[in-house]
């Protein structure tokens, strides 16, 4: 996971229906056109005055400033027709994965405004559809349309645009009511309330409150470059049935008939059934056929476990564990294994074993079980994919650590072509590493290439102060001319610390400092300033350093630049100042527009089989 790179972010939000955008006839909800012309009427959607001045497409809409050096434009393309979401397949959800494909370069990130029954069936597909995902892909909606006083489609809207611009978390996820969740995760379980989704396994990958909370270890690394890839060829025969006791065999019977090809059973408990022969002989017998079942438990929170022998009937009737997936996940995953061509049996249940997208969580040491394998084909598979999949891992692993030994080495070459923007195993950044070793080379390099030029690392800090520790004088000075600040955190004992340099006569450190932004003035822990202090000491050459400043500019840094530090989703960019990004660092607006596109209030795509 990486901050934003570059201050324009462009997104498209792709609107398919939902009570977000609905309006009441005759006393019920239909879903409502021109969503985008609502949004241009509230302020806190779109900036008229920056969108003229700048000239912008008549279909694109800015958001207000998110920090002074940023700006989000994004596009909305409205589905025909638009759709309650009891409505959509997995044919609407294809077409929305492609519609991603087509728009994919020329987007930072992605919204899908969707009808919230279905959106966690909607996530979970579109997880699955979409691999080797780079950028964000949010799914949202609300359970009160958007025109409405009180509602929650302009806080969840707002929040997803708001995400997808200035975080890559890429991943198809699901925000609302300030939590951002992986989308394969979760599921609905209020009709009313606005919270009305959960996770019932895995914590969000992310909270939005005063300041954004991302949980970076949640969040899955994208797959080096490998290009995005959409799976269209889901299977529709797959099924969700749920088991209740006494449920009659010759019901199951029943259901498991062709052409059901597949088939997610939620079960009691840790994944218990009832163990009555007809019924197995009935799972068996389907499982036989060549049917695949996967096991779910109905409980909204735990997994699927081998504790009761009423759960190893299941498996020993030849179903596949669903661990801790949700039904939704579990019938979208079917879907996709299914619709791979020229998997064998054996193939399908080792890939439906496997964790793919972040789905389930498998037990500890179940990665390197392949359990499943029938025949030495099967284990010789598994092994394979186990190998590859421990591949995949080091090379995740190891190049954000690669990248930043190449920064702070100052070799340009190895770091062109990686990503600029990973974070090792404590956060930090190539920009850190770089401005810790004082490559000045390196850090001009990142900032034109776009990238976050005030990250904070997981103790809270930024390239600056690591070039402000090092004395890096050149660094400092690139680092503040792209609008680099100090945050409070940072510079919460400085006081003290000025004292430290000047009693010791260290110049070098103070203007180091000064060049950051730090206000020289600041009092130590016994309230003496470093004034005071290098008198007392006298170390004439910071007295008069420091007597200039107070005479002359102050004691205050060169130039500074009132800093907006929130967190939050006012202004992501922590530390970004109120001073001009880097010459050539602000693209124009680009007037590119979507394939397709018809103009602001026409901007459609056609989704569903046509009438
Ligand atoms: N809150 C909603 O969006 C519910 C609506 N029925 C839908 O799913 O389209």
């Amino acid at each position: 996971m990486a901050r934003a790179l570059g201050p324009e972010r462009r997104l498209l939000a792709v609107y398919t229906g939902g009570t977000i955008g609905m309006r009441s006839e005759h006393g019920v909800l239909v879903p409502g056109s021109g969503l985008a012309a609502v949004l241009r009427t509230l302020p806190m959607f779109h900036d008229e005055e920056h969108a003229r001045a700048c000239g912008l497409p008549e279909d694109t809409l800015v958001l207000p400033p998110a920090s002074p050096a940023q700006r989000v434009t994004y596009t909305v393309l409205e589905c025909q027709p638009l759709f309650d979401s009891s409505d959509m397949t997995i044919t609407e959800w294809v077409q929305i994965a492609q519609t991603i494909e087509r728009h994919y370069g020329q987007y930072d990130g992605f919204v899908v405004i969707h009808g919230t029954d279905t959106m966690a069936f909607a996530a979970s597909v579109l997880s699955f559809v979409l691999e080797n995902l780079q950028k964000t892909v949010i799914l949202t909606g609300a359970q009160v349309p958007i025109h409405a006083l009180w509602n929650d489609g302009r806080e969840n809207l707002l929040g997803a645009l708001l995400m997808a611009s200035q975080y890559v978390i890429p991943e198809v996820c699901l925000f609302f009511q300030n939590q951002l969740f992986r989308g394969n995760r979760v599921t609905k379980v209020d009709s009313r309330r606005f919270a009305a989704f959960c996770s019932p396994n895995l914590p969000p990958l992310a909270v939005v409150g005063t300041d954004v909370t991302i949980n970076r270890e949640l969040v899955r690394k994208a797959r080096g470059k490998d290009p995005l890839v959409v799976h269209s060829s889901m299977e529709r025969d797959v099924g969700l049935l749920r088991l209740y006791p006494g449920i009659p065999a010759a019901l199951v019977r029943a259901f498991l008939q062709p052409p059901l090809k597949g088939v997610v059973m939620e079960t009691f408990g840790s994944g218990n059934g009832p163990t009555k022969p007809d019924l197995l002989r009935e799972l068996q017998a389907a499982a036989e056929r060549g049917l695949v079942i996967v096991n779910c438990t109905h409980c909204l929170q735990g997994s699927v476990t081998s504790d009761y022998a009423a759960g190893m009937a299941m498996a020993g009737a030849g179903i596949v564990s669903g661990f801790d997936m949700t039904s939704e996940a579990a019938l979208a995953k079917l879907s996709y294994v299914l619709g791979q061509p020229g998997l064998s049996l054996d193939g399908k249940k080792e890939l439906l074993a496997r964790d793919l997208r972040g789905e389930m969580t498998l037990p500890t040491g179940a990665e390197r079980r392949p359990s499943l394998s029938c025949s030495a084909l099967g284990r010789g598979i598994a092994q394979l994919l186990t190998l590859s999949q421990e591949a995949d891992a080091v090379r995740d692993a190891l190049m954000p650590s690669l990248a930043c030994a190449a920064a702070h080495a100052g070799n340009l070459e190895v770091l062109q072509g990686s990503d600029l923007s990973l974070e090792n195993f404590n956060g930090q950044t190539p920009l850190h590493a770089a401005a810790r070793g004082g490559q000045a080379g390196v850090v001009s390099m990142l900032l034109r290439g776009g990238v976050h030029v005030g990250p904070r690392d997981e103790d809270g800090l930024s390239p600056l102060l690591l070039a402000v520790k090092g004395r890096h004088r050149g660094v400092i000075e690139l680092l503040r001319a792209a609008g680099a600040c100090l945050s409070p955190r940072e510079l919460e004992d400085v006081g003290t610390e000025l004292c430290r340099l000047a009693s010791r006569a260290d110049l070098d450190g103070l203007q180091s400092w000064w060049q950051a932004g730090a206000d020289l003035g600041c009092p130590g822990y016994d309230g003496r300033s470093a004034l005071l202090v290098a008198e007392a000491a006298g170390n004439l050459e910071v007295v008069t350093f420091l007597q200039k400043l107070q005479g002359g500019a102050g004691a205050q840094a060169p130039g500074p630049r009132k800093c907006d530090l929130m967190e939050g989703p006012q202004a992501p960019h922590g530390s970004d100042c109120d001073v001009p990004p880097l010459p050539g660092l602000l693209p124009s607006v680009s007037e590119t527009q979507p394939e397709g596109f018809v103009g602001q209030s026409g901007n459609k795509i056609s989704l569903g089989t046509p009438p």
